[in-house]
C-alpha cells in the first residue's frame, strides 16, 4: 500500500514546522515517504517465537505490518539455476520455488531472467557482474554458488544492491584435495602424457572401423602407431619430497594430510591460519620466499584476490628450486601463466598441473596448455558425483533459508549470526528499526543528519551481545523513510557509509536482568533540528529510547521525558500544559473518527508543569483530526508519527 507520511506530518503545529524532510544528504521537501515498492517478502529474519514472525522484515519496506517473511502461500519465489546443479539440490528447491534451469545463457539472456527471479544459482562458469544486479532491479535478493570461489561473482555490486550472496563452501572440499593429489601423482609419473603417447599415432574412429571389420589388421596398425615410451616417461618419487602448500585453509590442509600420508614433507604458507591448526598435522607453517625455495613441488589452495592475484610470477619463479613442480586447483589467476611458460622453457619449472585457468575455457592456442610439461584438466576439481550433491544440498539449503528471511550461516556478503542470537533479539530487532522510523520523522532544518549514537543498556558482558543486526535495522529505520533506497543487514553499513551517516555504538552496563540481553535501546540523533522541540535532550540531540516488555517494543523516553507507549501502531506525541481534560479532549477527537487508541501515556516535568502525552493510535488520523488535536487549547506542540 503507498503512504505518504509527508502530507501528515505538514498538519504538525510547531515553529518548526515544515515539509522539508531530513535527508542524509539533504533532499528537497518534495520527497514522500513512499512505501509503494512492490513486496519483495525476502531476505528478513524469521524468528518463530510467541508473536509469531517476530522480526520485521530486513529486506522490505514493511512499515506498520512488522511481520514477514516467507513468500506468501499465493506467490512461490522464482529461482533462476543457471548452471548444472545436483538433483537432491534440485528436487529440495522445487519443493519450495518455481525453479527455471537453464544452462549457458548469454549475459544478455541472463540479465532479462534475472529481472524476473528472486534466487540465482550458479558455479564457476556464470559471470554475475554489477550489470545483473542492476538489470535485477532489486527483485533477486539472494545468490547461490554451488561450491566455494565466488570470484565469479560481484561481491560489491550485491552488496549495493541489497542482495545476499551465499556459497557452498564445505562439500567440495574433498573432491577438491583428491584432485589435487590426483595432478600431483599423475604430473610426477607422467600419466597423461604416457597414455596420450600410447594412444597417439591411431585415430578412434578409425581404430573402430578397421577393428570391427579387419580385426587382425587392427591390432597390427595399433601397434605400428602407438608408442611405448618406457624410457621418456621416467618419473619422480613422491615420498621424502618437500610439497609447500600455499593457503591452507579447507583444501589445502586436506592436501596436506593425503601428501602426509604419501610420505612427502609438507610444509605451508598462510598468514591468516593459525599456526595450531597445521601443526595439528605435523605441518610446519613457513614464510612465503622460504616455501618455494625449499619445495619440490608446489599446491596452490588460497582464494583468488587482490594480494593472490599473479602470486607465482618472473620474480616468485626465480626464487625457486630448479625442476620445481606446480599443482594449482585454486583459480587460474594465481599465477602469471605467461610467466608459468618462462618457467617451463627455461627448465625452472619441471612440471605443472594445472585444473584452473585465469580465462576458462583457456584459448585454443594456449601455450600453456599445449606446453608438453603441462597437465590439464577443465576446472574438475569439485566434479565428483558426490561434490556435486553436496554442493547443490548445501546451496539449495541456504538459498531457500535466506528466502524464508533466515540469515545464512554460509553468507558471504552479510554478517554471519548465530540463530540463537538472532531468536533471542527478535524483539528487540523490531524496536530498533521503530526507534529508527520515528526518530528520523522528527528532524526538521537542512543541516541533514549525520550522526546517530545508539546506547545500548545491557547487564550482559560486552562480548556477550552481538549488536549488527540492531545497528542495520536502525539504519533501516532512519534511511527508509527518507529515500527510495531499500536497506537490508546485507547493504546496510555500506548505505550508511554512502550517506554519509556516522553511525557509533556504546554499550552501558546496567544492573539489570542477565537473562534478557538488553534494557533498552537509546538513539541519539546530534546536531540537528527537531519539529517536535521536546524530543530534544539536554544535551540538544534529538533522543529517543525504547525496551521491550513482555515481547512487544515500547517508547520510553522523548527527549527528556520518560513515557512509555506500545510501538505496535502509529504514535501522536503531544506537549501540553499539565492540566485535567487534555487526555478526554484527544480521547473524544480520534474516537469520533473512530480512531482506537491502544495505549497512552503521559510523563511530566512536574505536577501541573509540562507534559508529554503519547498516544498510540492503530489507525492513521485524517487531516481533520490532526488539525482538531492541534487545536486544542493546552496542546503546545505536537506530531503523528508513523510507523
Ligand atoms: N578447482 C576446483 O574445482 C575447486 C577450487 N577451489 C578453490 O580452492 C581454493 C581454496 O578453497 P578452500 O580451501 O575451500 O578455501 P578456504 O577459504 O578454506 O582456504 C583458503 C585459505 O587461503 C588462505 N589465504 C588467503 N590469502 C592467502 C595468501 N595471500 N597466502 C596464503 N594463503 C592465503 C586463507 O587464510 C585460507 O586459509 C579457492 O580458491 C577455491 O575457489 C575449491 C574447490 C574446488
Ligand atoms: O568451488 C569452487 O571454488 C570451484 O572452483 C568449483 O567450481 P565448479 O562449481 O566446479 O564450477
Amino acid at each position: 500500500m503507498a503512504s505518504s507520511v509527508t502530507a501528515a506530518l505538514t498538519l504538525i503545529r510547531s515553529p518548526a514546522m515544515t515539509t522539508n524532510f531530513p535527508s542524509i544528504l539533504p533532499i528537497s521537501s518534495s520527497v514522500s515517504l513512499s512505501t509503494s515498492r512492490p513486496p519483495s517478502p525476502f531476505l528478513g529474519l524469521r524468528v518463530a517465537g510467541a508473536r509469531e514472525a517476530t522480526i520485521s522484515d530486513l529486506g522490505r519496506k514493511s512499515h506498520g505490518q512488522g511481520l514477514l517473511v516467507v513468500a506468501s502461500a499465493s506467490s512461490r519465489p522464482f529461482v533462476l539455476v543457471a548452471e548444472k546443479l545436483g538433483e537432491a539440490g534440485l528436487s529440495l528447491l522445487r519443493d519450495f520455488a518455481e525453479v527455471d534451469c537453464s544452462y549457458n545463457l548469454s549475459p544478455e539472456e541472463l540479465r532479462a531472467k534475472v529481472a524476473q527471479s528472486d534466487a540465482l544459482i550458479v558455479r564457476s562458469g556464470t559471470k554475475v557482474t554489477r550489470e545483473v544486479f542492476q538489470a535485477s532491479k532489486g527483485r533477486l535478493k539472494v545468490v547461490g554458488r554451488a561450491g566455494v570461489g565466488i570470484d565469479n561473482v560481484d561481491l560489491q555490486a550485491a552488496t549495493e544492491n541489497g542482495c545476499l550472496v551465499v556459497n557452498a563452501p564445505t562439500a567440495n572440499t574433498i573432491a577438491a584435495a583428491e584432485h589435487g593429489i590426483a595432478l600431483l601423482s599423475g604430473m610426477a609419473r607422467n600419466i597423461a602424457q604416457a597414455d596420450a603417447s600410447m594412444k597417439a599415432g591411431i585415430g578412434m574412429p578409425i581404430l573402430v572401423y578397421v577393428y570391427a571389420f579387419w580385426n587382425l589388421l587392427a591390432v597390427n596398425m595399433y601397434a605400428a602407431g602407438s608408442k611405448w615410451l618406457r624410457n621418456k616417461y621416467v618419473g619422480t618419487s613422491l615420498v621424502g619430497k618437500t610439497l609447500a602448500v600455499l593457503g591452507f585453509g579447507k583444501v589445502g590442509s586436506e592436501v596436506a594430510r593425503r601428501a602426509k600420508g604419501l610420505g612427502m614433507h609438507v610444509i605451508a604458507h598462510d598468514p591468516y591460519t593459525p599456526a595450531e591448526k597445521a601443526h595439528a598435522l605435523g605441518v610446519e607453517l613457513v614464510p612465503f620466499d622460504k616455501a618455494i625455495s625449499v619445495a619440490d613441488f608446489i599446491s596452490l589452495h588460497m582464494p583468488l584476490t587482490p594480494t593472490t592475484a599473479k602470486v607465482l610470477n618472473d620474480e616468485t619463479f626465480a626464487k625457486m628450486k630448479k625442476g620445481v613442480r606446480i599443482i594449482n586447483v585454486a583459480r587460474g589467476g594465481v599465477i602469471d601463466e605467461d610467466a608459468l611458460v618462462r618457467a617451463l622453457d627455461n627448465g625452472t619449472v619441471a612440471q605443472a598441473a594445472l585444473d584452473v585457468f585465469t580465462a576458462e575455457p583457456p584459448p585454443k592456442d594456449s601455450k600453456l596448455v599445449l606446453h608438453e610439461n603441462v597437465t590439464v584438466t577443465p576446472h574438475l576439481g569439485a566434479s565428483t558425483v558426490e561434490a556435486q550433491e553436496g554442493v547443490a544440498v548445501e546451496v539449495a539449503e541456504a538459498v531457500i533459508g535466506a528466502l524464508k528471511g533466515e540469515l545464512a550461516a554460509t553468507a558471504v556478503n552479510a554478517p554471519m549470526v548465530p540463530s540463537e542470537v538472532i531468536s533471542e533479539l527478535a524483539p528487540y530487532v523490531i524496536l530498533a528499526e521503530r526507534l529508527g522510523r520515528l526518530i528520523v520523522q522528527l528532524v526538521a532544518g537542512q543541516s541533514g543528519i549525520k550522526g546517530v549514537k545508539v546506547v545500548y543498556r545491557s547487564a550482559r558482558n560486552p562480548d556477550d551481545l552481538d549488536t549488527r543486526i540492531l545497528r542495520a535495522m536502525i539504519t533501516k529505520g532512519i534511511i527508509e523513510p527518507i529515500s527510495s533506497l531499500f536497506v537490508n543487514i546485507v547493504n546496510a553499513d555500506y548505505t550508511a557509509k554512502q550517506r554519509g551517516l556516522r553511525i557509533s555504538e556504546e554499550r552501558v552496563f546496567v544492573d539489570s536482568c542477565t537473562e534478557t540481553p538488553l534494557d533498552s535501546i537509546q538513539i541519539h540523533l546530534t546536531n540537528v533540528g527537531s519539529k517536535f522541540a521536546s524530543a530534544l535532550s539536554d544535551s540538544g540531540d534529538i533522543t529517543l529510547a525504547g525496551r521491550v516488555k513482555d515481547g512487544v517494543p515500547h517508547l520510553t523516553l522523548v527527549g527528556s521525558f520518560s513515557i512509555d507507549v506500545s510501538l505496535e501502531g502509529n504514535v501522536i506525541l503531544c506537549r501540553n500544559v499539565d492540566q485535567p481534560g487534555n487526555i478526554g479532549k484527544v480521547g473524544k477527537i480520534l474516537g469520533e473518527e473512530n480512531v482506537n487508541i491502544n495505549f497512552m501515556s503521559v510523563g511530566r516535568t512536574a505536577p501541573k508543569e509540562l507534559a508529554i502525552m503519547a498516544i498510540g493510535v492503530d489507525e492513521e488520523p485524517g487531516k481533520g483530526t490532526l488539525k482538531k488535536i492541534g487545536e486544542i487549547q493546552a496542546i503546545e506542540e505536537f506530531v503523528f508519527l508513523k510507523i
